[in-house]
């Protein structure tokens, strides 16, 4: 059953422009899925005819085309060697307001606008999940590799949906026509079903396109933090649609994936549909999320 219930006002959050009557669709309890997105058009919608969407295709031609096998192998072999920057959590989070996502046909506020509302949806939602308002913060930090800090990567080597490259490309990936330019796309080696991997391989043995998620997935990791499991996962795989919206490679998860999957199935919800106008008081909740960064991480991080 669809129930409509109008828009509630989130703790610490003001609603900058009201949407007029509009009414909202509950999907699960709680949170409130909005039936449009910030620009009035509908959520994750590649196929429309503005001059947006056109950059966003172009986007992904260029994304799909150079992300490689070899490609990935060497980016992670860089970047994972986290000699780039020193600087804490929330230092990056600041540095991430320079960043725009050219990929996103949802957003177009400042990233540090996107991270705080999702925090602040899924801890409405989530109270006790104190890791959860924090990966949500997290999740799109590895933005920071676009940041003339980190030599500015392109955009197509830092954003966008995320997909495993070593075996063939699922026809669920956003314009997936553009693959057959992907010299992988013809390797034998990198075209079949398993590709290079074995059925229930885990995921934590598949490589993914680069970008940020992996990044800030190695970030984690290499500088300790005591994030769940499931929080390293999310921020690892929270742009991997193929599977977590289409169900596309779930044959190369194992058990502990099956597990961690629940949590990005529900974080998804809450970083996609919370892309909107609704303004956070940042100085009201950074109190907050700075003792949660001081729970999880290290003063300073290597980046
Ligand atoms: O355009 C968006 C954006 O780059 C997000 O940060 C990413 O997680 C999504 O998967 C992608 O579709
Ligand atoms: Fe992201
Ligand atoms: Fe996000």
């Amino acid at each position: 059953m669809t129930i409509l219930i109008p828009q509630p006002q989130f703790a610490g959050i003001e609603v900058e422009e009201k949407s007029s009557a509009k009414e909202e669709v509950v999907l699960d309890a709680g949170f409130l899925v909005p039936d449009a997105n910030a620009f009035g058009h509908n959520f994750r919608d590649y196929d429309g005819e503005s001059e947006r969407q056109a950059g966003v295709e172009t986007f992904y031609k260029i994304n799909h085309i150079n992300q490689t096998y070899h490609f990935v192998k060497r980016m992670r072999e860089e970047y994972g060697k986290l000699d780039k920057v020193e600087m804490s959590i929330w230092e990056c989070c600041e540095l991430l307001n320079d960043v725009i996502d050219e990929s996103d046909p949802d957003l177009d506020e400042p990233q540090i606008e996107h991270l705080l509302q999702t925090a602040e949806a899924i801890r409405q939602d989530y109270p006790n999940e104190d890791w959860l308002h924090l990966t949500a913060l997290i999740h799109d930090l590895g933005k920071v590799l676009h940041h003339p800090k980190f030599g500015e990567l392109p955009q197509w080597a830092v954003v966008g949906d995320t997909f495993p490259v070593g075996c063939a490309f699922d026809e669920s990936i956003v314009h997936h026509k553009y693959f057959e330019e992907n010299p992988d796309y013809n390797n034998p080696a990198y075209n079949t079903k398993f590709g290079v991997y074995k059925a229930g391989c885990g995921l934590d043995n598949v490589l993914m396109s680069w970008g940020h998620d992996d990044y800030m997935y190695l970030v984690a990791k290499e500088n300790k933090s005591t994030l769940p499991s499931a929080g390293l996962f999310v921020i690892r795989y929270h742009s991997f649609y193929a599977l977590h919206r289409t169900g596309a490679y779930k044959y190369l998860m194992n058990e502990e994936d099956e597990e961690n999957i629940k949590w990005l199935k529900i974080f998804n919800k809450y970083d996609l549909y919370s892309k909107s106008k609704v303004r956070i008081d940042v100085e009201k909740v950074k109190p907050y999320y700075l003792s949660l960064i001081h729970k999880y991480f290290p003063e300073k991080l290597r980046w």
